[in-house]
């Protein structure tokens, strides 16, 4: 078992031994991370019921001993359960990070772009409930998300490309300030809308390893994550965590991707790293997973982000980096089972 950073009087061990009986039986791995515990269980036979039940206990077990802050539970089915049925609709492409700012958001509604300039069907999800960014980014801030048949209408943008974010649900401004269930309420309620013509939806998850992230993992299971990370050291031990959340959910990791990469000064074109160099791919190869490119910090991006118009849509070089990333993963796309 791997008990993580532990921080406080509270070790991985320790917590271990408070678990009731059945879920000790059951743990595969146990992480204390900045005062969040996370755990996998091996949920193999049990009912959605039992599964619940386990949920319970544990959280009942953890919360409030020393050192745990918040406690997160990812149920695992073993891989002699019985295949659940394929699940309908597009596919899922996840975006995430270890670390908020990376660009994540930008990234994700980007590659949604050009994945849709390559002749793909997308829709793009903004995962973000807390901070959503995607109404912004793609040119449909003020535009209310209608329901039909009990279902959300994802909203057009501009660019093409359709888009349901939380900013399309509630009053400009407005904070939310939900827990646990209303929060993955809202995240089924995001992808389970009418994307009735779109193959492929791009999510933008939060930055970490919260309930969103553990709600995507156990109900909709992705195809695959995208991991964006800046060439920082501290960045890139975070993209590694989160990496390890997908693979330990069954999710497999399409690859890492560079982001603020290379600044080319707008004046003299000189190119410097502000945040160093090259470090991704080193950190995709410790990873043993594929590294997809890199992006470069350039502030057309940032001024495009703002606008609602996004680069990839453009001509520019910077629109060609997000291309080349859209068709890496689209070949992973098309190989992937
Ligand atoms: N390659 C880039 N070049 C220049 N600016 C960038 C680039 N990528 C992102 N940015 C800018 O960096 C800021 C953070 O980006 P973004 O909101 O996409 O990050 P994030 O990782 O999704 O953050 P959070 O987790 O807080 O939502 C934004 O102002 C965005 O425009």
């Amino acid at each position: 078992m791997n008990s993580g950073e532990g921080t406080g009087e509270a070790s991985g061990d320790g917590l271990k031994a408070l678990l009731p009986g059945d879920a000790g039986a059951r743990l595969q791995s146990l992480r204390l991370i900045g005062g969040r515990a996370i755990l996998v269980f091996d949920a193999a036979g049990l009912g959605s019921l039992a599964r619940e039940r386990l949920e319970a206990e544990v959280k009942g077990a953890l919360s409030g001993a020393a050192g745990v802050s918040e406690v997160h539970v990812a149920m695992m089915a073993d891989k002699a359960e019985p295949v659940p049925a394929p699940r309908k609709g597009p596919r899922i492409i996840a975006v995430g990070s270890g670390k908020g700012g990376v660009g994540k958001s930008t990234l994700a509604a980007n590659l949604a772009v050009a994945l849709a300039r390559s002749g793909r069907k997308v829709g793009l999800v903004d995962a973000d409930i807390y901070g959503p960014s995607q109404a912004r980014l793609l040119g449909t801030e003020g535009t209310r998300a209608v329901a039909h048949q009990g279902k959300l209408v994802p909203v057009q943008s501009p660019c093409g490309v359709p888009v349901l974010s939380m900013a399309h649900l509630t009053p400009p401004g407005q904070a939310i300030a939900w827990r646990g269930p209303k929060i993955a309420g809202a995240l089924i309620q995001l992808v389970e809308a009418h994307w009735d013509n779109a193959e492929l939806l791009v999510i933008d998850l939060p930055p970490g390893t919260g309930d969103v992230q553990l709600t995507m993992l156990q109900r909709f299971k992705p195809d695959g994550a995208v991991i964006v990370s800046t060439p920082q050291d501290l960045a890139l031990m975070d993209a590694a965590r989160a990496a390890e959340l997908f693979t330990k959910g069954g999710v497999p990791v399409i690859g890492v991707v560079e982001n603020m990469a290379g600044y080319a000064c707008p004046h003299c074109g000189e190119v410097s790293d502000p945040f160093g160099s090259g470090g991704a791919e080193d950190a995709a190869r410790e990873m043993k997973v594929p590294f997809l490119g890199r992006i470069p910090l350039h502030i057309a991006i940032r001024r495009e982000a703002d606008a609602g118009t996004p680069t990839a849509a453009g001509e520019s070089p910077q629109a060609e980096a997000f291309a080349a990333l859209a068709q890496a993963v689209g070949e992973w796309l098309d190989k992937a089972p």
